[in-house]
């Protein structure tokens, strides 16, 4: 999409500050607020834009991805769900391709709050025999932005919020707040972390014992994003490289060097739903100036 998704016709207001567009072939939900802009696709209750006012965009979208049905889309806030990566078909569960519905939205002075849903389906009962209720929830303030994922139902899943946050070069770009202990998906190794994560070349790496907090530092835009993570158990962090980032569809030969994945995940330790025990999973992401 080669067009701002704020620049996008509005084929619904839904309130003052919340309206409904269409990108590509997919509708989504767009928030034009003092304090703040965001905007969510219905499809995947897929956050793709984050921005409190007098800031750079937060959340990192590919220029080449593709808005059309079924398909994921590369940036912004993915939701894995049922599992991450390829414990299942398809890679990183069905909720990222499948329609969420839009049940309430709400603004005040300090911007705008949405919620969408996801219930099973004869087509996802074909791939994943649960019956379930699939809610995320979306705090879009000028200050912060809340993203809260809620499995109502009975079973276990895995899965992750997967943002993509926008960095002005990869190069200069430390990650910490992650732990020690991880799993190197690239080497298919078991790792260490020693002081910060940087971003030599291709990072896959699942974190099994991170902090309540992740800190990405951001020279370029001076500037440091913090990851506040709830209900998780791991950390993931990505970025594909050079290399990969070439071989990819959806991503241009430089898209790699504009973003860093820190993802606030429940890998090694599944989350368990029960009858009047939902599963939660959050984010909570900041933005403060480098001193
Ligand atoms: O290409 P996708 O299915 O969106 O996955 C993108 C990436 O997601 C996670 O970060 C995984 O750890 C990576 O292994 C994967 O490459």
């Amino acid at each position: 999409m080669n067009e701002s998704v704020f620049d996008l016709p509005v084929v619904k207001r839904l309130s003052e500050h919340v309206t409904e567009r269409l990108a590509g072939e997919l509708p989504v939900i767009v928030v034009d607020h003092a304090r703040v802009r965001a905007a969510v696709a219905l499809q995947g209750a897929h956050l793709i834009a984050w921005q409190p006012a007098g800031q750079e965009p937060v959340l990192w979208l590919s220029e080449a991805t593709e808005f059309a049905a079924g398909t994921a889309i590369r940036g912004g806030v993915p939701v894995c769900w049922p599992w991450f990566g390829p414990a299942g078909k398809p890679s990183h569960g069905f909720a990222r391709t499948s329609a969420f519905e839009l049940v309430e939205h709400s603004q005040d002075g300090r911007g705008v709050e949405l919620s969408m849903r996801l219930t099973s389906s004869e087509t996802t009962m074909a791939i994943w025999p649960h019956e379930f209720e699939l809610l995320l929830g979306f705090k879009l303030g000028g200050e912060e932005c809340e993203v809260t994922l809620e499995a109502r139902g009975e079973f276990e899943s895995t899965g992750a919020l997967h943002s993509y946050f926008n960095v002005g070069d990869i190069d200069g770009v430390s990650v910490s707040g992650i732990g020690a202990p991880y799993l190197d998906k690239v080497e298919e190794t078991d790792g260490h972390q020693d002081g910060p994560l940087t971003f030599p070349g291709r990072i896959d790496r699942v974190y099994t014992a991170p902090e309540a907090v992740s800190l990405i530092e951001e020279p370029a835009l001076r500037r440091v994003i913090e990851v506040r993570h709830h209900g998780h158990s791991d950390v993931v962090t990505w970025n594909p490289g050079p290399e990969l980032s070439k071989s990819m569809a959806d991503l241009t030969d430089a898209g790699y060097r504009g973003f860093c994945c820190v993802e606030t995940a429940r890998i090694s330790k599944p989350m368990v739903s029960a009858a009047g025990h939902p599963a939660r999973l959050g984010t909570t992401i900041r933005v403060n100036a480098s001193e």
